[in-house]
């Protein structure tokens, strides 16, 4: 899915209006009707009780007005307040007009009335039109609605929330438990310092033109299942392992062969042909007991690694997980650096290595993947002031560096080399526990093994990690999940994204 803009999301209501010979009236009707189904399905007359509808005098005012009385159409009640303003969108005025006479209405000339704790209140008061940050009245109502600790719906935007940009952090912004949004996601919804204003979030079908979604070219997009068509196909029958590729994987230290074993395990379930596994002497006899499907090459070293294998054989390396930051170690990833011929994945200790001597960088070869978290990213590049900021570096980062890099988090982000970025929409608060990244270390390193590109690899390894966290929360629950548990669910997780040819 392609994340727009507000100025873009606007450009597909004008192109929908006019492929369609509609009037803007009837698409902010078909917007406002999906909510007002939307929020029927779930709450019943009786339990959303008296339902306050806060409009602004522009179009998410407007969605307001058309949501008032289509809850007033099915028994609600409903009181609306209006946003004293000198001017009103079209849409709005038509809608005030249509708005049953039964349906009390205050000005909030005078501030918000009171409210009850726990009462039902749809924001309608701004959406994407808004232009900077609330201030006067409109920031002292939202003020007020914050602190009355009702359960707040935002339509299509908490309202002062920015759709593309951060805005002051003293700055008024709604407080929603849910936002209800239409046909393609904000890029706001996906920031963590958005979170409390954006609570859940929804997207709702309401028909924008598919034809302008498709030509418009986006900076940014939401991965879901649909995107992954086709990216791994189901195995012919006279497939052998030497099909899919054999992966090395340069992992573990005294301590940490736990990293090494689970990324090994982890590569194994995502289809490598074959995979060879450098470990320090300690962790022999753990990686031939716990992956017996995986080859060990033991380094010279009992506790760290110090020696680069011959690299011929292998048509992808992962490196980093367990590995810690010896000097001889630094060595290995230095000579790797320099002789990989095959695609790298790179992780942990190995990113950290390269963040403490950064002129390392300069020698990643083109295409290689990274795999960071916020941490180890800032080690690779600066603090960011924001996660909008953080955005930017990460732009710049895999532009200047011609590499793909994972920014993990709750919508793990992926930068790739000409400036796309790809957030992953799979995963829960569960796999924030040790070992996940190792794991999908392993997930990349096999799909790059088997010839995805790096796009490919990057983009559905990040995807099926994150389902299969999400197939195994739903047995162990979030707090109960261990990154073993994610592998076990990884085969389960690429089933449901292999496309089959029938006919
Ligand atoms: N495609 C869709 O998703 C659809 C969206 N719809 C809804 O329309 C709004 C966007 O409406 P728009 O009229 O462009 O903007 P707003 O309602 O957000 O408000 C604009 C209004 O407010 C003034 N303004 C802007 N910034 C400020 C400020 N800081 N303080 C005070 N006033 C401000 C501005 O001058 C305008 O007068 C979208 O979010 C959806 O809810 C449609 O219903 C159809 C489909
Ligand atoms: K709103």
């Amino acid at each position: 899915m392609k994340i727009l803009t507000a100025d873009q999301t606007h450009q597909a209501d004008q192109a929908t209006i006019r492929e369609e010979k509609i009037t803007s009236e009837v698409l902010m009707e078909r917007a406002a009707t999906a909510f007002t189904d939307w929020l029927t399905a779930r709450q019943s007359p009786a339990e959303a009780g008296e339902i306050m509808v806060l409009c602004g005098p522009g179009n998410n005012g407007g969605d307001g007005l058309v949501a008032a009385r289509r809850l007033h159409e099915r028994g609600y009640r409903v009181q609306v307040g209006l946003l004293p303003a000198s001017k009103h969108s079209d849409d709005f005025t038509i809608n005030r007009q249509r708005l049953p006479a039964a349906v009390p209405v205050t000005d909030l000339a005078a501030g918000l009335p009171s409210i009850q704790p726990n009462a039902l209140v749809l924001d309608a008061l701004f959406g994407t039109g808004l232009s900077r940050p609330l201030d006067g009245a409109a920031a002292a109502i939202v003020q007020q609605l914050n602190a009355a600790q009702a359960r707040v719906i935002a339509i299509d935007i908490p309202s002062g929330l920015l759709a593309d940009a951060p805005q002051p952090a003293d700055s008024a912004v709604v407080r929603a438990r849910h936002t209800v949004s239409f046909e393609l996601p904000k890029l706001a919804f996906l920031l963590p310092q958005n979170a409390e204003y954006v609570g859940h979030w929804h997207l709702l079908p309401i028909g924008l033109s598919r034809e302008f979604i498709e030509e418009t070219d986006a900076a940014m997009h939401f991965v879901d299942a649909t995107m992954l068509a086709g990216w791994l196909p189901e195995r012919p029958k006279f497939a052998h392992k030497g099909t899919y590729g054999h992966a090395l994987l340069l992992a573990g230290s005294h301590g940490k062969i736990g990293a090494a074993v689970l990324a090994t395990k982890a590569c194994l379930h995502s289809g490598a042909g074959l995979l060879t596994v450098r470990v320090p002497g300690i962790g022999y006899d753990i990686l031939q007991i716990s992956a017996p499907e995986a080859m060990t090459l033991t380094d010279p070293a009992t506790d760290f690694i110090t020696e680069l294998p011959d690299l011929k054989p292998y048509s992808a390396i992962g490196i980093g997980p367990g590995l810690g930051k010896e000097k001889s170690t630094k060595d290995v990833l230095v000579k790797l650096l320099r002789e990989a011929q095959a695609p790298l994945v790179i992780d942990a200790d190995a990113l950290n290595l390269l963040g403490e001597n950064r002129e390392l960088l300069a020698q990643l070869p083109a295409d290689s993947i990274l795999t960071p978290h916020p941490k180890e990213f800032e080690r690779l590049t600066q603090p960011a002031r924001d996660d909008y900021h953080r955005l930017e570096l990460l732009r710049t980062f895999c532009q200047q560096y011609r590499c793909y890099t994972v920014l993990k988090g709750a919508y793990t982000c992926l930068g790739a080399p000409e400036g796309t970025l790809y957030f992953n929409s799979t995963g829960n608060a569960g796999m924030a526990t040790g070992g996940s990244g190792d794991v999908l270390t392993g997930v990349i390193t096999a799909l790059r093994a088997q010839h995805l590109s790096p796009l490919h690899a990057a983009v559905l390894g990040v995807y099926a990690h994150g389902r299969a966290g999400d197939l195994a929360a739903q047995e162990t629950g979030e707090a109960g999940l261990l990154a073993g548990d994610i592998v076990r669910f990884l085969g389960p997780a690429f089933r449901e994204v292999t496309t089959r040819t029938e006919f």
